[in-house]
C-alpha cells in the first residue's frame, strides 16, 4: 500500500499559536523547526512519503496540520476549525488534496469540527464534542461517512483541546488515554490508561509500530510489554501549544 502523509512546516509566527488548557510559555521557533524535520525524518525513515501542504506563515497553528481536514478512505472532509484564528488554513489543505485526487467534502456554518476531535478505528469514528467541534459539524461528519459505511459516534469532551489531546487508538483497537481528562473512558470496550499525558498520542506507522513523544518514556515501555515498535520523537515546543504527534500530520490511504 501507498503511504503517503500530509505534514505543514511551522509558521514563523508559531510562538503565537493558541493556547487554551495550558498557560503560555516561551516557544524556541527555531528548535521548533528541526523538531518538525526530525518528525517528518521519522515518518519518511519508517517508509512513509511527506507531502508538504504549502506553508501558511500568517497563521500561526498551520502546522497542526490534522485539525484542517478528515480522511476516510478516499473521501477528504475538509474541515471547519472551531477557532476563527485558524480557518483560513484549510485552503491550502484542500488544494493539496484536490491535486491528489481525492473527493472533497465539507463541514459547512453553522458546523465546525476541527480533525483532532476526530479518532478512527475499524469503522467507528469518535468525534468529541467540546470547545472546538459542536454537535453541526459532528452531524455533517455523519452524513458525508455513513455511505462509506462508518458509524459516527459523538462523545463529550470537556477537559481537553482535543479528543486526540486525551486519547489515542492502538493498532489493535485498545484506546489509550490520559484519564485526567479523559470525560468518560467507558464510552471504549477497552481502555487502557497511561501513566504519561504525552504517552496517550501514538501515530500509527504500520500494524506493529507507534510513533509517539519522547516525553513518556515510561508509557513507552507499557507499548514495547505489549509487543509494539515505538518511534519516539522530541515534540516539547508543540507540546506547549496542546499540539502532539498526532497534529503534525494527516496520513493518507491508497
Ligand atoms: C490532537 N491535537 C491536540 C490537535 N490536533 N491539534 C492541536 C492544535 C493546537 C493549537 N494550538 C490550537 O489550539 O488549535
Amino acid at each position: 500500500m501507498n503511504r503517503r502523509a500530509l505534514v505543514r512546516r511551522p509558521s514563523p509566527r508559531l510562538a503565537e499559536g493558541l493556547v487554551t488548557h495550558v498557560d503560555r510559555v516561551p516557544i524556541d521557533v527555531g528548535l521548533a523547526l528541526r523538531q518538525w524535520e526530525a518528525y517528518v525524518a521519522a515518518l519518511r525513515s519508517e517508509g512513509w512519503e511527506t507531502i508538504e501542504v504549502p506553508p501558511a506563515p500568517d497563521c500561526p497553528d498551520s502546522v497542526f496540520v490534522e485539525d484542517t481536514v478528515v480522511m476516510y478512505d478516499d473521501l477528504a472532509v475538509i474541515a471547519r476549525p472551531g477557532a476563527d484564528e485558524r480557518r483560513a488554513e484549510v485552503t491550502g489543505t484542500e488544494q493539496v488534496l484536490r491535486d491528489l485526487g481525492h473527493r472533497i467534502a465539507h463541514v459547512e456554518a453553522p458546523g465546525t469540527l476541527d480533525g483532532g476531535d476526530v479518532l478512527k478505528h475499524d469503522g467507528t469514528v469518535w468525534v468529541g464534542l467540546g470547545g472546538r467541534t459542536n454537535q453541526s459539524g459532528i452531524d455533517q461528519l455523519a452524513a458525508h461517512l455513513a455511505p462509506l459505511g462508518a458509524t459516527v459516534v459523538a462523545v463529550p469532551l470537556t477537559k481537553a483541546l482535543h479528543l486526540k489531546s486525551a486519547v489515542t487508538a492502538l493498532p489493535d483497537g485498545t484506546v489509550v488515554g490520559w484519564e485526567e481528562v479523559v470525560d468518560d473512558p467507558d464510552v471504549w470496550s477497552s481502555f487502557l490508561a497511561v501513566p504519561e499525558e504525552p504517552g496517550s498520542h501514538v501515530v500509527l506507522l504500520d500494524g506493529s509500530t507507534v510513533l509517539m513523544s519522547a516525553g513518556a518514556p515510561r508509557t513507552r515501555a507499557l507499548y514495547e510489554e505489549r509487543g509494539l515498535r515505538v518511534v519516539t520523537v522530541d515534540v516539547t515546543e508543540f507540546e506547549k501549544l496542546e499540539g502532539c504527534v498526532t497534529c503534525l500530520s494527516v496520513r493518507l490511504r491508497g
